[in-house]
């Protein structure tokens, strides 16, 4: 198994896909991440960083339906089903993929790729919001906010059947860290599906290394490693401001690198992808520095 721990080449994959938020910025996440040096930082850590480009994106999409329950689907599709593919062949050379996004219906496409070679996934999804909507619970039609379902079977065939409908999350190796704004029918589809959500609640009351204790052991318990999707959003707006879908009371600057660093030292990290980031939202490119910082974290950065 290739990980953090054993492997030194990083892939990274640009993924300028704002359909799924339908909001634009979003696309220029990548660019904005890459300027902010992630290649330098991690090449400092030792590791050596091949940048695989974008994914190209048709952004001229018909405008959609209103009403319409799964805006821009088939560009979403075409878009994912290339990422997995990427994903799939980049980590076949042994080499471990980090996802740049990108709205975050591009954990769709990254998981279904890692899902090609790892048996039993555990997944850390660090986020404002729970992205378990299906087209039947969605009030916003917006793609980005179902892709956890999707990727735990749920949701509409073209998207579940990317790289294999057979391949798909156990939600008990599924925790959700920062949660703060679900919809209705998120709450009772999360406690039907049984899926441990680490809410703000949580984090106040039991602190950040408790949550990752529990976390780590959820995600670590009978798989063969772990990815981290990481959403912009899951930190305070006052300190990531540029994201499409900002939610007060988020997580700290100082826990969220807290979680990388202990997520690193754990190790079994398999995969990553960093979504959400919207520098047309940002101050002076605060979000993507955030972004880049917590992945100099994750790869390893140390205070001493
Ligand atoms: N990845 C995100 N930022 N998701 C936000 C989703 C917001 C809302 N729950 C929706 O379904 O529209
Ligand atoms: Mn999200
Ligand atoms: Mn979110």
């Amino acid at each position: 198994m290739i990980t953090t721990k054993n492997s030194n080449d990083i892939s990274l994959i640009g993924v300028p896909l704002q359909l799924g938020a339908n909001r634009s910025g979003v696309d220029m996440g990548p660019t904005a991440i890459r300027s902010s040096n992630i290649q330098a930082r991690l090449e400092t850590l030792g590791f050596h960083v091949s940048d695989c480009g974008d994914i190209e994106v048709n952004r001229l999409q018909d405008r959609c339906d209103p009403d319409e329950k799964l805006k821009y689907l088939a560009e979403i599709v075409r878009v994912n089903t290339k990422l997995a593919e990427m994903v799939a062949q980049e980590m076949g050379k042994g080499r471990f993929p980090l996802v740049i996004g990108g709205d975050h219906s591009i954990a769709i496409g990254t998981i279904k790729g890692i899902l090609q070679h790892v048996n039993k996934l555990g997944v850390i999804w660090f986020d404002a919001h729970t992205d378990v909507n299906t087209e039947f619970t969605t009030t916003s039609g917006h793609i980005h906010g179902m892709s956890l379902a999707v990727l735990l079977g749920h949701g509409h065939a073209s998207l579940t059947s990317i790289g294999g409908a057979d391949k798909k999350l156990d939600p008990r190796n599924v925790v959700i860290i920062g949660a703060r704004s679900i919809d209705p029918g998120e709450r009772l589809f999360l406690k039907e599906q049984g899926i441990r959500v680490f809410t703000m609640y949580d984090i106040d009351k039991y602190g950040m290394k408790a949550v990752m204790d529990e976390a780590l052991e959820r995600v670590s318990a009978g798989t063969d490693g772990i990815h981290l999707s990481l959403d912009l959003d899951g930190m305070d707006p006052r300190e990531a401001p540029g994201v499409g879908t900002p939610v007060e009371g988020g997580i700290t600057y100082r826990e969220s690198h807290f979680a990388m660093e202990y997520l690193h030292e754990h190790g079994a990290l398999v995969s990553a992808e960093i979504v959400e980031v919207n520098p047309m939202l940002d101050v002076n490119n605060r979000t993507a520095k955030s972004a880049v910082d917590l992945a100099g974290s994750l790869f390893g950065e140390r205070i001493l």
